[in-house]
């Protein structure tokens, strides 16, 4: 379960069971027959699989170059998350497990979990930062709407960092009948190699679809944002073994890298374990984590998955990192010019076009992660820059 030398499973002792148990049988249980057939006939006909390839002409005019958007906000319940809970839910059913816990920031996991535990009904508990469930208020209806229980993590900075922490002291808690849907490629090994597995089939797709539509499966840049790094991790995930696909993530600049009010992992961060995982963290000289910042809670995050530790250590990924206001300004450019209104975290990926340098032959790829539904209460707060 490693990443050059990132990943592995540095977990307290009492959680060894339950990630233990995950590790000895993911990989067979996902490649059953019988788990295949399912999670391909939700993917299709819960999910809305494929989702389109769509071609943003004026997009690609403003910024002379091509440009496509693979329509992960199109998914049911809004964003990438339900690829991985799907894959996940199924997973706990053939464990045995009863009882779904799971940790969110943005809310978009949070109701991709209380989406697939309704659709199994099964007993599902959502921890999300007081911080958190005030800027992503919407979403914290929705999974209450769709019947789980969102509990308010008190301790920390009140973000993502700890309602992940409170999912892990539950599932410590209740190791027998509870599966930890982790909702990104962060965590103890299985989780990463899990949950980039599940959000493959996102590159899995654009590859037959730039087939069709450029008469090559290859791009010259495939773009995602990052924050734990699941959706760049499936939308990398075909392409990795590809040197001519230039992979781009971007990381959240927050009030910019050197404001002290930041969550750009990949430049700010070092060496160390969070949340089970060696990888690359914001830390002080310590070792303790130093409280991260970005305007989306999705991004706000003082981690980064091993996955992606490892390719900006090894170059194989160019990091690129965008402030608050740039993304603000991209949600502006991209409703106007194409009629589509993405989640914060999104248009931190797409203000990379700014400083891409794709050039007018060029096939640029952004993955659009989610839709901006549950960030409308910002948008109204920044209308000045939007
Ligand atoms: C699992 C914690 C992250 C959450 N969301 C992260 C997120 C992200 C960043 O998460 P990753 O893809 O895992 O880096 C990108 N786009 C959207 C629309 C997101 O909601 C969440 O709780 O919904």
């Amino acid at each position: 379960g490693y990443y050059g030398q990132f990943g592995g499973a540095f977990i307290p002792e009492m959680l060894y069971p339950n990630v233990e148990e995950l590790r000895q049988r993911y990989l067979d249980i996902l490649a059953e027959p019988e788990f295949q057939a399912e999670y391909q006939q939700l993917l299709r006909d819960y999910v809305g699989r494929p989702t389109p390839l769509f071609e943003a002409k004026r997009l690609s005019e403003k910024y002379n170059t091509r440009i496509y958007l693979k329509r992960e906000d199109l998914c049911h319940t809004g964003a990438h998350k339900v690829n991985n809970t799907v894959g996940q839910i199924l997973l706990a059913k053939r464990l045995g497990k009863t009882r779904i816990i799971a940790e969110t920031g943005a809310g978009q996991h949070g109701v991709a979990t209380a989406t697939v535990c309704a659709l199994m009904g099964m007993q599902c508990i959502v921890y999300m930062g007081e911080i958190d469930m005030e800027r992503q208020k919407p979403n914290v209806y929705r999974m209450r709407l769709l019947g789980a229980e969102v509990r308010a993590a008190l301790s920390g900075s009140r973000t993502l960092k700890d309602a992940t922490n409170e999912a892990i002291r539950d599932w410590i808690s209740n190791p027998v009948d509870t599966h930890y849907i982790i909702g990104s490629v962060v965590g103890p090994h299985p989780y990463p190699d899990l949950v980039a597995r599940l959000q493959a089939v996102i590159s899995e797709e654009m590859r037959k679809q730039l087939l069709e539509k450029t008469g090559s499966e290859l791009p010259n840049y495939v773009v995602a944002c990052v924050g734990g790094g699941s959706n760049a991790a499936g939308a990398f995930y075909h392409f990795l073994e590809e040197p001519a696909v230039q992979l781009v993530a971007v990381e959240a600049a927050g009030h910019g890298v050197n404001s002290g009010h930041s969550a750009a992992t990949s430049v700010l961060g070092k060496p160390g374990i969070i949340h089970g995982s060696r990888t690359l963290l914001m830390q002080d000289e310590e070792g303790q984590i130093t409280e991260p910042y970005s305007i989306s809670a999705g991004l706000d995050y003082p981690g980064i998955g091993p996955l992606h530790a490892f390719l900006a250590d090894s170059g194989r990924a160019r990091f690129i990192s965008i402030e608050d206001e740039q993304a603000l300004r991209a949600v502006a450019e991209l409703s106007r010019l194409e009629g589509i209104i993405p989640a914060l975290e999104t248009a931190h990926a797409l203000a990379a076009l700014q400083q891409l340098g794709a050039g007018p032959d060029d096939v640029v790829v952004i993955n659009l992660s989610g839709r901006g539904d549950k960030d409308l209460e910002t948008y109204l707060k920044h209308a000045e820059t939007l």
